[in-house]
């Protein structure tokens, strides 16, 4: 599942652990779904910029801008990790697009297709590879099997503390009997509006318009075939380098400072390519002089780089780190459902809003951007360094607005039972929201 498996969910659980080979293949695992989502997002632009595969199929359109089980501690960047690897997809994709552009006789784009299969076959044998969760076994019941493979896991044989919250996790789980019915509850309110407005600006920045179209848009302004596949190498590798620096920041200097600072960036860069554009491409015959077209290419790193450590990732790290139990798998379903919906809008939309805005387009998403600054500003609270069980009172409870929405009638605190109490005490957490309301 997009983002939803790498949950942020763990509160300051410090349970011994080392990373042994499980650990290592569920990353891979997670890395081979984030490149294929990836790849499939790069490819696209690539192909439909190739001569060969328009021929094939646009022969009668001449386009004016033809334009998607970690230990407790390393938790939040193994998230951001799943970000990380969608980049390295799309960028693996743009040097292929670059490379089977270069192959005679008009079938390169079959290859840069084709080759989509590759981190699908690698994904399918993982999963064949990969054990079930000491979680997902201890839910089902297998209690001794999950503590076997909790202490392969875990590379150690004292796992009792763990297992002992997983085993009442999974207690508090069970108790969950409506999660979509709870996601609409008034108490649930806010998670949701901001889990989805989050997917829905992440998509309103315009990044897939670059992600899916930047060949050919390279290409319009005047860009050699080559050079345009080129310049979108060179994006999808902004895009790679400025994820890393969201994994080393964002616990550091929080999730709003990214998001705001990248606000600026991006409305700027936005804006600068749309006064370019619109005052120096004419009509769709007009090449963009070459010290334009480059001082376009770095103002669209400037716009990629800026969502790269911001929107980016932290359209899946916040969800998912602040659902509460009762919805937290309803509430990463919806998120996941919401981003893609709005991935096939923008894609969708795009070549026709472009040939109706022309340059205006990235007036249009640089607003966007303006708008869900301010939605930041006012109304996303700071999650970093609450731990999850604590997001109620910390952060829901504190905020101007959505404490209006915290005093439920209905609520019912379920008191985790004694196991959840040593933990407390110990300073530990078992992932879950111990004040969850049921
Ligand atoms: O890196 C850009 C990519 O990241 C996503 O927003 C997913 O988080 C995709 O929609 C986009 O293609």
């Amino acid at each position: 599942m997009v983002g939803g498996g790498l949950s942020a969910g763990g509160g300051g659980t410090q349970f011994e652990a080392k990373i042994t080979p499980i650990v290592i293949m569920s990353c891979i695992m997670a890395a081979t779904g984030g490149l294929m989502f990836g790849y499939d997002v790069g490819v696209s632009g690539g192909v439909t910029s190739m001569n060969d595969f328009l021929k094939k199929f646009f022969p009668v359109a001449v386009p004016l801008f033809l334009s998607e089980i970690a230990p407790t501690r390393i938790r939040g960047g193994l998230n951001i990790l799943f970000q990380l690897n969608v980049t390295i997809g799309i960028l693996f994709a743009n040097v292929v697009n670059y490379g089977t552009a270069m192959i005679k006789g008009g079938w390169g784009w079959r290859v840069s297709l084709g080759l989509a299969g590759i981190p699908a076959i690698l994904l399918t044998v993982g999963a064949l590879l990969v054990v079930d969760t000491p979680n997902s076994l201890i839910e089902r019941g297998h209690l001794d099997e999950g503590k076997v493979v909790l202490k392969r896991i875990r590379g150690i044989d004292n796992v009792e503390p763990e297992y002992l919250e997983l085993v009442e996790a999974s207690r508090v789980a069970k108790q969950v009997k409506h999660p979509f019915r709870n996601l609409l509850k008034r108490r649930n309110r806010s998670q949701l509006i901001i889990a989805v407005a989050l997917q829905i600006f992440q998509q309103f920045t315009g990044i897939n318009a670059i992600m899916f179209y930047a060949p050919v848009l390279f290409d319009t302004l005047g860009f050699k075939n080559d050079a345009s596949l080129y310049s979108a190498v060179i994006t999808g590798a902004v895009n790679v380098i400025s994820t890393v620096v969201s994994i080393y920041s964002v616990d550091k200097v929080g999730r709003r400072f990214l998001l705001l600072e990248a606000g600026v960036q991006m409305f700027l860069s936005q804006s600068v390519i749309a006064v370019i554009l619109g005052l120096k491409v004419k009509d769709h015959t007009t090449d963009l002089h070459s010290g334009y077209a480059i001082f376009v290419v770095i103002m669209v790193c400037t716009f990629v780089s800026g969502f790269a450590w911001s929107w980016g990732p932290l359209g899946w790290l916040i969800p998912s780190e602040t659902f509460p139990l009762e919805t937290r798998s309803a509430g990463q379903s919806v998120t996941v459902c919401v981003n893609l919906l709005f991935t096939f809008v923008i894609a969708q939309a795009f070549l026709s809003m472009l040939c109706h805005f022309k340059f205006g387009i990235f007036l249009f998403f640089s607003g966007w951007v303006l708008v869900m600054s301010f939605f930041v500003f006012f109304l996303l609270p700071e999650t970093k360094n609450v731990p999850i069980e604590e997001m109620t009172e910390k952060v829901w409870k504190q905020h101007w607005l959505w404490k209006r929405f915290m005093d439920d009638d209905d609520e019912v605190v379920v008191e985790i039972g004694k196991v959840d109490g040593a933990a407390k005490k110990n300073g530990h957490s078992n992932g879950f929201n111990h004040t969850s309301q049921l």
